[in-house]
């Protein structure tokens, strides 16, 4: 008996030692094989690390925009911090931005990855798909339907929606907010899809914003199972693991976005209701080959279906909120307002709609569109990419695996490049009265980097420049009423998200005039 406790003593004795020098050995491993990457070339500026925390005390916690540029004022262009072993650089300079996202894009142009974007079944979205071969299909099949030579086929639908926009603005000006938001995505609707927003499209709509809002805010919280993945395993019964329940409804929400509309579309495609290529999704399956075996043809119907997801997820709350930022600066400024809407009678005229064709002869409405992508950025750390290798920077050690962070939102409010940044100055992009090109351009930094820039820009660009022009055409927009009639001050506050929308944008829209009235119920 004393025998078999002491060989047992010797073997629990053996296995502490062996999962000790495991983990010994492992750490000594990791060490060299650090020091080696390295070869004693230092990392970015950053505040000094904590023992095992690393910098997750100096990580800002909210609007992490401003607490990355105060730590860029401090340490440089760009500042390195290790939270939890993970590698973040955060940019403020523009051409340093440029040199790591568009010249080195092809070792940043991953995006990081993520324990929770699976479990709330949001991977199949090509927006945040690490680099790869998945990756490229899905971008490919995007831009063979949002390349600049496709927008034309859309105008027709976009100017559609708008009319019922602006008639529904005039019936009950209250709803002006859902209205834009309704519109952007039943454009997108009918563009992918080919289907009505109805009121069966209408709770497509309801339910794809639903999957988007919840996707968007799982991506931006903290879970303790990004830190510790094997959590993901914890069965949702088991208390404290409520999270699983709150993930499996994502999920289902995001299944249902990237399902029903494409089912739907199916449907009608084989019941001859739509053409085969009249809408973009119809038109990328039309071109899968006919000649490919079954795994190859679910693969190729896959990629759309993802497609067609991924756009609602990055198109309307995007270009809804630019608009959300235009109609609270026309309400706050009402001399840009009265601007513009003198440029539109000189070159449109009081007897029709602005048109795309007229897009050149408005320059005081371009300033406005490139003020209010400057103003209010939508994404304000843009999206992050990550890097694929170890790289060397400025003579700075860059890990593979780091996550990239360019903070458009600093770049765009440099006081030393744009005076009084807070202002909404379309002026500050002209001189004597045109477009002035030594003024650094909004365009150029909102849409992103490298391989990985918004391939809807050209897209989001004409459902800006079209909106916004027959919006300030007809509409005065002013500031909203208190009880006693008086103009209540909005501030324009911006919310802390990945993708941002104005906080408070009340206003008044009425239309300018009996004629802009008649142009809207006409058109
Ligand atoms: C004002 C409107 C918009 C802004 C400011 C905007 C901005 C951005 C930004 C910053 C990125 C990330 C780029 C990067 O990682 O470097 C992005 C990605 C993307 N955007 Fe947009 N976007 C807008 C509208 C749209 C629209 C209307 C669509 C669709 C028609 C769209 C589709 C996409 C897609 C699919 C991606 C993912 C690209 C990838 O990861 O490869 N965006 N957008």
């Amino acid at each position: 008996m004393y025998a078999s406790t002491a060989l047992d003593s010797i073997s629990s004795l053996v296995s502490v030692l062996a999962v000790t020098s495991f983990f010994l050995l492992s750490y000594v491993r990791s060490v060299i094989s650090w020091r080696n990457r390295r070869r004693g070339r230092p990392l970015p500026p950053g505040p000094a690390p904590l023992p095992v925390i690393g910098n997750l005390l100096d990580m800002p916690e909210t609007r992490k925009w401003l607490g990355f540029q105060d730590l860029c004022t401090k340490y440089g262009g760009i500042v390195y911090l290790n939270v939890l072993g993970n590698h973040i650089l955060a940019i403020n300079d523009t051409s340093m931005a440029q040199e790591l996202l568009e010249k080195r894009s092809a070792n940043t142009c991953s995006r990081p990855s993520s324990v929770v974007i699976p479990l709330v079944g949001n991977d199949v979205s090509f927006s945040i798909m690490p680099y790869g071969q998945w990756w490229r299909d899905h971008r490919r099949a995007f831009w063979q339907v949002f390349h600049p030579g496709a927008m034309r086929g859309y105008r027709d639908t976009v100017r559609a929606f708008l009319h019922e926009f602006m008639r529904n603005t005039v019936s009950s000006p209250e709803g002006v907010e859902q209205y834009l938001y309704g519109m952007f995505a039943a454009i997108i609707l009918k563009v992918l899809y080919g289907l009505d927003a109805d009121e069966e499209g209408g709770e497509l709509i309801d339910k794809i914003h639903e999957s988007i809002s919840c996707t968007t805010s799982v991506m931006i919280s903290k879970h303790a199972v990004d830190i510790f993945p094997a959590l993901r395993h914890v069965p949702a019964w088991v208390p404290g693991a409520g999270f699983q329940r709150a993930f499996a409804e994502c999920k289902a929400a995001v299944e249902y976005a990237r399902d029903m509309p494409f089912a739907k579309m199916q449907t009608f495609l084989s019941e001859g209701k739509l053409g085969g290529t009249s809408s973009a999704l119809a038109a990328l399956l039309a071109r899968i080959d006919d000649t490919v075996d079954s795994a190859e043809r679910a693969y190729a119907e896959d990629t759309v279906k993802n497609v067609g997801l991924t756009t609602f997820e990055a198109g309307p709350d995007t270009s809804f909120s630019i608009l959300q930022a235009v109609f609270l600066a026309m309400s706050l400024y009402p001399e840009v307002l009265k601007k513009a809407q003198a440029e539109l009678d000189a070159v449109v005229g009081p007897h029709r709609l602005p048109d795309f064709e007229d897009r050149e002869a408005l320059v005081y409405v371009n300033a406005i569109i490139k003020e209010a992508l400057r103003w209010h950025v939508v994404t304000p750390l843009s999206v992050p990419h990550c890097t694929l290798e170890d790289d060397v920077f400025n003579g700075y050690f860059i890990p593979a695996g780091t996550t990239i962070l360019p903070n458009v939102w600093a770049m765009l409010h440099d006081p030393a490049v744009y005076e009084d940044p807070e202002e909404f100055r379309p002026e500050r992009f002209l001189r004597d009265g045109v477009p002035d090109p030594t003024v650094r351009d909004p365009y150029l930094f909102v849409f992103g980097y490298g391989r990985r820039i918004c391939p809807g820009r050209h897209f989001a660009d004409d459902l800006l420049y079209i909106t916004i022009a027959t919006v300030l055409h007809v509409f005065d927009i002013g500031p909203p009423l208190d009880e006693g009639g008086q103009p209540i001050k909005v501030k324009y506050e911006q919310t802390d998200a990945l993708v941002t929308s104005v906080k408070d944008c009340r206003c008044v829209v009425q239309p300018r005039s009996e004629q802009a009235r008649a142009l809207i119920f006409g058109a």
